[in-house]
């Protein structure tokens, strides 16, 4: 019997791969330069990819945008595994309509993203990487002064804008850690956060009148796009630092910008941009009240390891006809693509 095909799009652990070449022939996609910042060699990985999809039953990777164009000739394919938890690179509704199941990794970064959330927070609150930077670069040659100081955390004000699974871990690291107040806005209320954290979720507007620290954690949709544009920054404290480690383009980036240069917010801590990679002389790579970090939420060894694990489990239990722990689209469930092995 031909084995299966399962489209690699990214590098992945090698117990994880070994383990699905078990049961499928792997078909590698370069992943870095699917990614890379010349638009010849971008393309071209792209058309690899529509290629190694055409003849594919499933695939697995993260971080490129899988649309209408690449599934265009991938009649076989069944299901597409993303090693995130977020899914803003498909077209859930599309999917559904092909019978393609999407799955995801929810879950298993959980602590690792809110543990980088605040490591945003305390970065940005406390200069921790310009006052690094002056010693590295040999400047510190008297006591610093409160020209360098910085903010507490501590028993401030945290706003949480998508109190999810992420969220509410930040939350809990907020109440139960630092004495925070926990704000929050959301589509529905949280009672077990209320009752556990003392979090009180109130308007959006409130949230960033009142916030010391807005936290973005909602996902990347049509209703959130620039949500956090330049009326919102202007709603915030002059104080006050917004986070984002949701996605880039949660937060209209030219705004940003504006308010950060005319100090009409204190700083931002972002582990998220509009471009990934974000350019090296990009603004927000540059100014001195940002904290930029390479979208490193979830990346540690054991966590991007088990998210890899999670993504792998989810689409050999899709090719197999079950039901996978994590799937994105469960609308698909009822009208997915027969799996047939080619014999
Ligand atoms: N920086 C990084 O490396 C990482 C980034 N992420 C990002 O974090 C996001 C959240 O992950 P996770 O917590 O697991 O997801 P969840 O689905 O558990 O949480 C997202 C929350 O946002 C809420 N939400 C949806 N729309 C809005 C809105 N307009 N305003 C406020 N809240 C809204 C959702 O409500 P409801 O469920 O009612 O729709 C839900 O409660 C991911 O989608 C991803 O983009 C995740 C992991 C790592
Ligand atoms: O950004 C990371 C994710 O898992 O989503």
């Amino acid at each position: 019997m031909k084995p299966l095909r399962i489209v690699v799009y990214k590098a992945l652990p090698a117990d994880v791969e070994a383990r699905l070449a078990e049961h499928a022939e792997l078909v590698p996609v370069a992943a870095d330069a699917l990614h890379s910042s010349d638009a010849r060699t971008a393309d071209a990985a792209r058309a690899a990819l529509a290629d190694a999809l055409a003849d594919a039953d499933g695939a697995i990777g993260s971080s490129v945008t899988i649309d209408a164009a690449l599934l265009a000739r991938a009649t076989r394919l069944a299901v597409l595994s993303t090693v995130s938890v977020g899914v803003d690179k498909f077209d859930l509704d599309d999917l559904t309509r092909r019978g393609i199941v999407l799955t995801h990794t929810p879950d298993v970064l959980t602590e690792t993203t809110a543990d980088a959330v605040f490591a945003l927070m305390l970065a940005s609150a406390r200069r921790v990487v310009e006052m690094a930077e002056l010693i590295r670069q040999g400047r510190w040659q008297a006591s610093i002064g409160p020209a360098q100081y910085g903010v507490d955390v501590h028993h401030k004000t945290i706003g949480i804008v998508g109190f999810g699974r992420i969220g509410q871990a930040v939350a809990r690291r907020a109440a139960l850690g630092f004495g925070m107040q926990v704000l929050y806005t959301g589509p529905r209320p949280v009672p077990q956060a209320e009752s556990a954290y003392g979090a009180v979720r109130v308007e959006l507007d409130a949230l960033l009148a009142r916030a010391d620290f807005v936290c973005l954690q909602a996902p990347l949709t049509p209703a959130t796009r620039h949500m956090i544009g330049a009326a919102e920054l202007a709603r915030m404290k002059p104080e006050a630092i917004l986070i984002n480690a949701g996605r880039g383009a949660l937060v209209d980036e030219t705004a940003l910008v504006a308010a950060l240069r005319e100090g009409r917010i204190r700083g931002a801590g972002l582990d998220v941009f509009e471009t990934e990679p974000l350019p090296g002389d990009a603004p927000l790579a540059r100014l001195p009240n940002v904290v930029a970090l390479p979208h490193i939420g979830s990346a540690t060894l054991d966590t991007r390891h088990a998210m890899a694990r999670n993504a792998a489990d989810n689409l050999l239990a899709a090719l197999d006809g079950a039901r996978p722990q994590n799937v994105a689209n469960p609308a698909v469930l009822a009208r997915r693509r027969p799996v047939t092995r080619a014999r």
